[in-house]
Order: C-alpha cells, then structure tokens, then sequence
C-alpha cells in the first residue's frame, strides 16, 4: 500500500478482504469473490468455530473468534459488514476506527442517524464507505442507465417495481425481530426504493400504508412517491407473499420490462409506445453476481476514492430519511442494540 492524500491509502498490491460474520449473505459474497479471482484473506465471526468452519470452506487464512481480532488484522484492506442491520453501525465503525474500507450490507444502518455516524468517522479517517446495494452494480442496470441517458425512454415518468418474497415468520428470525431490524421494508423495500431513487432521482413526497406483523415489525408496505421533477414511484414489498419481482421503467416513448428477479442477473426488454420490441437485454453473469460491487469498490480504492459514484454515501443516507419517514407513518420503531 502507498500514501496518497493525508489519510487516504492507495492500494498497488491486490485488495485483501475480510468477511465479518458467517451467516447466510456472508457466504453468498465470499462464493462471488472468489469467482471473480479476488482475494479473502480473513473471516471473523462471533464464534470461533464458525469462523473456522467458513475459513475452511473457502480457504481462507486467518479465522478469527472475534469482530475485534477480524478488524485488527494487518493483512484484511476492507471489511464487508454481513451482520443483521441492528448492527451495522456498530461493525462499521469498528472497522473504520480499525483503519480499515467497509461495504456494508444493505440496509446500511437501522436509520438516518446512525448513517451519519458511519458517514463522519470514515470521512475523518479518510476511508471508503460504501453500501452493499449489489443490485445498482449489475450489469443489466448499467445498461438500464445508458437507455435512460440517451434518451431512448424519452422523459421518465414512472417506476413501478415490488420486492416481495415468502419469508419465514419465527418471531426471533432477523425479517421479524425488531432488536435485529426486522421488517419487509428494510430488508426488501430498500431495494425498489433505492432503484426508484437512482432512476427518478430523489423522492420528495411520500405516501405509505402497510400491515404490521406480531412483533411490530412492518410484513406488508405500499409506497407512492413523487419524485424530484414530478416523476412518481409505486413500490410494493411483502414478507408474507412472493409475488413478480418485476420493475418497470416508463417513459413517454418507450418503456422498460425488467423480469423477474429484477434487483437479481436478469434480462428486460425496451418497448415503444407502438409495441415495437426495440432491445432484448440477455445478461450472462457468473454466480449470483454480488462481485460487482466488490469490483467496484476495488476500483475506487486503486483510484484513492472514497466514495462510490454510482450509490454515494449521501444518498445512501438519504435513502435512509425516506425509510424513517415510511417507517413513521407506519408507526414502526426499533429498540436501540446500544
Ligand atoms: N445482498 C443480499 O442479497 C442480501 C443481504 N442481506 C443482508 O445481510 C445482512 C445479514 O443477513 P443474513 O446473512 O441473511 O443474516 P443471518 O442471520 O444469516 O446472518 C447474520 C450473521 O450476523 C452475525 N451476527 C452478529 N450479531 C448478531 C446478532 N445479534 N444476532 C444474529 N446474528 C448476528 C452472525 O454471524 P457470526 O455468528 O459469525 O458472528 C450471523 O450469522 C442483513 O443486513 C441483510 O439485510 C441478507 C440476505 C441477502
Ligand atoms: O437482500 C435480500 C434479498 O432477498 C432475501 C431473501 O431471499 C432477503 O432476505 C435479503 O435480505
């Protein structure tokens, strides 16, 4: 590693990643890392034999019993937080006061306010900070953005998407448990919220109704949002019922058909306003591709940035106001971990 700005380092030799926790999308990621070549050179988990057990399956050196020892290993460069998102603030800032990078899994933080704590020790540390909203980092996206820009949709008015799946309902799982952040809307919701927000740019107005679950936490949310030039969002997310998983872009030439699983690799097709076809997007991705956001965070670290240009941690933050708003309307709080 070499210096360039005070507090900023820029990496020559490859990016060395550690895992923090071993649960379900921890193992997701370190299977796409490795599909694309990069290099792990750490897990730490709460239990050292968990820590081990993932190590072993991955190959991975260093197990570590602790989030602590994880963080204060000299050869981990960026840790990627998987914990539940009660605990993102907390893993976050352990690793940034470590020294280290961290792409944090989505949702970011539980609200806003932990956000910005994030936010102000990485920028005084001079380190990256980058939510793990792989979704924006796929190909397909990238694509759905060039049609956008040139104009091909001609003005955008309208979002509609749904992130809906059939996820269990034990109490203490993390989608139900309040303590762990559960509910649809931050662990699902996010998702079309985020898509809308990067295709219509910021929501400005927002309506939402939903049905809470037994413990509190929001099972069922419908959002409309007006958006800043007027466009509108309608987003529907569920933990009781799949449904679609489609997105759709409108324009007042054309729109875009994004199939299921639309936040997932997928395919979409761009159709005029006469019912002309005009493109058949078929993307051919390996694994699940949640690599693309780490590739990305690798080229902003080799670049000496420390904000990610396709979701900036501002707007990650911003996100995050919408979401408290949706949450206050639905009367939906978390009890503090801290
Ligand atoms: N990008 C995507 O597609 C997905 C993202 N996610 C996000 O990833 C995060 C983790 O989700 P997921 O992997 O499904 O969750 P899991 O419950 O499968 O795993 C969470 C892990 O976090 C660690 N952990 C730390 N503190 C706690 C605690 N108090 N209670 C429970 N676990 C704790 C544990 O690891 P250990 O015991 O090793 O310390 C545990 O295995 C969430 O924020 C979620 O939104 C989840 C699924 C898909
Ligand atoms: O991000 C996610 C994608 O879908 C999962 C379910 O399959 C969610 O639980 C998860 O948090």
């Amino acid at each position: 590693m070499t210096d360039n700005a005070p507090g900023t380092t820029v990496p020559t030799a490859p990016i060395r990643w550690g895992i923090l926790a071993t649960g379900g999308i921890a193992h997701a990621f370190t299977k796409d890392l490795r599909t694309a070549g990069l290099t792990v050179t750490a897990v730490g988990s709460r239990r050292p034999e968990s820590a081990r057990a993932f190590a072993a399956d991955y190959d991975i050196p260093h197990a570590h019993g602790s989030y602590e020892e994880l963080v204060a290993d000299p050869d981990v460069d960026i840790v990627y937080v998987a914990s539940p998102h009660s605990h993102h603030r907390e893993h976050a800032i352990l690793a940034l006061e470590a020294g280290k990078h961290v792409l944090i899994e989505k949702a970011v933080t539980l609200d806003a306010d932990e956000a910005i704590a994030i936010r102000d020790i990485a920028a005084g540390r001079g380190r990256l900070a980058m939510e793990a909203m792989w979704t924006r980092y796929l190909p397909h996206m990238a694509r759905i953005r060039e049609l956008i820009a040139d104009g091909t949709l001609g003005e955008v008015r309208t979002v509609i998407a749904d992130h809906t799946q059939s996820l269990p309902t034990d109490p203490a799982h993390r989608l139900n448990a309040l303590e762990l952040g559960g509910g649809a809307l931050l662990d699902l919701g996010i998702y079309p919220v985020s898509f809308a927000w990067d295709v219509l740019g910021p929501m400005t107005e927002i309506r939402a109704v939903g049905r809470l679950g037994d413990t509190g936490a929001d099972t069922e949310v419908a959002i409309a949002a007006v958006h800043t030039g007027g466009a509108l969002s309608s987003i529907a997310t569920s933990s009781r019922a799949a449904g679609p998983n489609t997105a759709h872009v409108v324009g007042t030439n054309a729109r875009i058909d994004i199939d299921r699983v639309w936040y997932e690799p997928t395919s979409f097709r761009v159709t005029a306003t006469d019912g002309t076809v005009i493109e058949e997007y078929r993307g051919d991705v390996d694994g699940r591709g949640m690599q693309f956001q780490a590739l990305a965070a690798e080229r902003l670290l080799r670049e000496g940035r420390t904000d990610s240009d396709l979701l900036p941690f501002a707007e990650s933050i911003a996100i995050m106001h919408a979401l408290d708003d949706v949450r206050g309307q639905l009367g939906v709080t978390y009890p503090k971990v801290r």
